[in-house]
């Protein structure tokens, strides 16, 4: 756990940390594979990879971007994580747009059925798969963590929460709006990096649950963790509650 002064560093010191784990990545296996989340953390850190100057080191043609979830309205909707991630920084990127790979709009070639949405992006990951595996290789997957301790959209004490499959569909979602699309936390699960950012103090109940023992369905932020690290970014009021004992171990 990396525990920054306040908010602002942190988004920069996550941009600073993103860009050269993508570089690692592509020295590694040529491409990087990242999930971006939404949020307001993820949008201060999207903002922040665009300030670097950094950025142009990487080759941004030999990067897929995936997400972890998405709000199902129309597309280019404000309120959609991907058209939040577009303005703040992917618009200003020479991305390749064959790699660039948003979760279906609810005007989308699938209409308002969530459900195939949700199918829809399974394949979409299964194609990118090494074999005849169902999920690409994520070199870093990003989470915001919600007040309630919630990721992507995997609520606490949701049914979505209990999901087996790599995409599910999410209706009633707490936090409007109420139909969503995400990846569960088995598919998270897979990444091999997972980075859990998360500022300010209606964090700290959430974050102080999660690292102390919480179970998965009860604060999905508890229940995901990357195949080689699992890093938890957080300011200093987001880290308030987390017991001293818990910070020297993580
Ligand atoms: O679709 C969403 O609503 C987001 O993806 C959500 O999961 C977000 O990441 C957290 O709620 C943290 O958001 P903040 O950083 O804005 O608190």
């Amino acid at each position: 756990m990396i525990v920054h002064a306040d908010a602002r560093l942190l988004a920069e010191a996550v941009a600073a940390r993103l860009i050269v784990r993508v570089l690692d990545a592509q020295a590694e296996r040529g491409s990087a594979d990242v999930v971006l989340t939404g949020g307001r953390v993820a949008a201060a850190v999207y903002r922040a990879v665009l300030a670097n100057p950094a950025r142009d080191a990487v080759d941004w043609s030999r990067v897929d971007l995936w997400w972890g979830d998405e709000r199902f309205l129309p597309a280019g909707d404000p309120d959609r994580n991907d058209t939040q991630a577009r303005e703040a920084l992917l618009d200003a990127l020479p991305l390749d747009p064959a790699r660039v790979h948003p979760m279906p709009p609810s005007d989308g070639p699938d209409g308002a059925d969530p459900e195939l949405a949700a199918a829809r992006y399974a394949a979409e990951l299964a194609r990118s798969a090494p074999g005849s595996g169902e999920l690409p290789h994520f070199d870093v997957l990003l989470l915001g963590v919600g007040e309630d301790g919630h990721v992507a959209s995997v609520f606490p004490e949701h049914p979505v929460a209990y999901e087996t499959r790599p995409v599910s569909a999410v209706r009633g979602s707490p936090k409007p709006p109420p139909v969503r699309t995400t990846l569960t936390l088995p598919a998270i699960n897979t990444a091999d990096e997972v980075w859990l950012i998360a500022a300010g103090p209606d964090k700290a109940g959430a974050v102080g649950m999660a690292l102390t023992g919480a179970g998965p369905v009860q604060l999905p932020a508890a229940g995901v963790h990357g195949t080689s690290r699992t890093v938890w970014l957080l300011d200093r009021a987001a880290a308030a509650q987390v017991p001293l004992s818990s910070r020297a171990l993580r």
